[in-house]
């Protein structure tokens, strides 16, 4: 690997005291390059997971032109434009049972929607318009030649690339894989995520806390997150504030995982062995990120080669935990993962209706409940914001993402909004 410290230092905009959020982000995502192995496994199964190689479309979707609309079937030429058309039924065509006889000139057939189109029929007026028999039908004046009709491969066209390989699999893509007649897909193998806590004050539930002990919340809000980018989270535990205890597991964590995600230990304080450690097993880059919270960060490769894993160290408190995933361990991730580059996530505007004091020069995520009134989008802080109160994230449902530019923001004023969930 190229040497981190040289990659990151020759970058104008480096500043070790404070890196700005969207350059250390781009700094990590164009050092990663994603794991490779493919698995074909049953369709259902790949829900979740993202494509190795491209989804090639074997057939045109739909396979053939058909009816949008229960109606009756004609040959565009024969309407008369401004005036009634009268037309003799010659018989129906019902999805997956067609009419399979031409259709001549002054001639119709009942269609039901998603019935092929028979020979000479290239268009279909619904049937809430027409004045109709068993043997006639009406059609009124205005109906246009080609309407309600479906071309074959206007979804998708045989022998081209339906998806891309690199492409997260959700329920539209499965539907969209199923609909070409496909039962197993080739994903990238699942991404190995270990992680483990640190701190001497730590301790697992199941352990009554004695004074000063904190129950350890980072290896859960880590399990649920990382759990539902679909990754294999290996959970390593508590480890003590001890330097042969730490050597141990972060080998053994780096020999078994592709990531590992710590937290805690990466600040200056003086049981801060973990940071000592990371010097010490990698080429580890520590750095103050210009936000609040998640201000110390660190970010490096431990390990050598196939014993070896990306390493994100994050800050010990729990909703500095939260952010600094979202915003540096997550796009990472999931490019690591095979993902193909993403879009940039759009921020929503909104008037944020609680005022926040800021001072410019750092990017703050604060907690907010994005809702709607009189048909505006708005939003209020969650509560206090301290970077240890988890509460503040369970109340949320987005950040308020406050950009280095901004000063104090005056109830009223628009901010940007990272919404938390989405519904797909
Ligand atoms: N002199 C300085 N002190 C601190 C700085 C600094 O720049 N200079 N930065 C502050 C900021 S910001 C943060 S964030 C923390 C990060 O420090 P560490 O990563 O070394 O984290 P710890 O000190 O181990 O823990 C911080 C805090 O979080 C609690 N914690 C730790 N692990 C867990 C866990 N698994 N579950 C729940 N809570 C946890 C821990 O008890 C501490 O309260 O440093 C500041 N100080
Ligand atoms: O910024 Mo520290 O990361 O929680 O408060």
């Amino acid at each position: 690997m190229t040497s981190l410290a040289s990659q990151f230092s020759c970058h104008d905009d480096y500043d070790p005291n404070a890196l700005a959020v969207d350059l250390g982000r781009q700094l990590i995502l164009d050092t990663l390059t994603p794991i490779t192995g493919i698995e074909h496994i049953p369709l259902r199964d790949a829900l979740g997971r993202i494509l190795a190689e491209p989804v090639i479309s074997p057939i045109d979707v739909p396979a053939h032109d058909n009816s949008a609309m229960d109606g009756y079937g004609l040959r565009g030429d024969d309407l008369a434009g401004d005036s009634e058309t009268n037309l003799s039924v010659i018989g129906t065509s019902f999805a997956g049972h067609p009419f399979d006889g031409p259709v001549g000139p002054g001639q119709a057939v009942r269609i039901m929607t998603g019935a092929k189109l028979p020979p000479g029929v290239d268009t279909v007026v619904m049937q809430e318009v027409v004045h109709a028999t068993d043997e006639q039908v009406t059609v009124p004046a205005g109906q246009r030649k080609g309407q309600n009709v479906r071309r074959a491969g206007e979804d998708l066209r045989g022998g081209v690339a339906a998806l891309a390989a690199g492409r997260l699999i959700r329920p539209a893509e499965l539907g969209l894989i199923a609909s070409l007649g496909i039962g197993e897909v080739g994903v990238r193998r699942r991404l190995r995520v270990a992680i483990f806590s640190t701190g001497d004050e730590v301790i697992s539930i199941g352990t009554p806390a004695r004074e000063g002990q904190i129950y350890d919340s980072n290896r859960y809000t880590l399990f649920g997150m990382l759990t539902r980018l679909g990754f294999d989270v290996i959970d390593i535990g508590v480890v003590r504030d001890d330097p042969a205890s730490l050597e141990t597991t972060f080998r053994e964590a780096a020999s078994i995982a592709d990531a590992v995600i710590t937290s805690g230990g990466v600040s200056v304080g003086e049981a801060d062995f973990t940071r000592a450690m990371m010097s010490k097993l990698g080429e580890v880059l520590f750095w103050k990120i210009a936000m609040k919270p998640g201000r110390p960060m660190a970010f490096g490769r431990i390990g050598k080669d196939d014993n070896g894993a990306w390493l994100f160290g994050l800050p010990g408190n729990p909703v500095a935990v939260m952010v600094t995933f979202y915003q540096f361990a997550r796009p990472a991730l999931l490019r690591l993962a095979g993902v193909a580059p993403l879009p940039e996530q759009p921020l929503l505007q909104a008037a944020c209706i609680t005022p926040i004091r800021k001072a410019p020069g750092r990017t703050e995520f604060l907690r907010g409940v994005l809702f709607v009134e009189d048909g505006e989008w708005k939003v209020r802080l969650t509560g206090a914001q301290g970077s240890g109160i988890l509460s503040s994230m369970t109340d949320a449902n987005c950040f308020i993402v406050l950009g280095p530019a901004q000063g104090s923001v005056a109830a009223g004023d628009p901010v940007a909004v990272q919404i938390l969930d989405g519904i797909v």
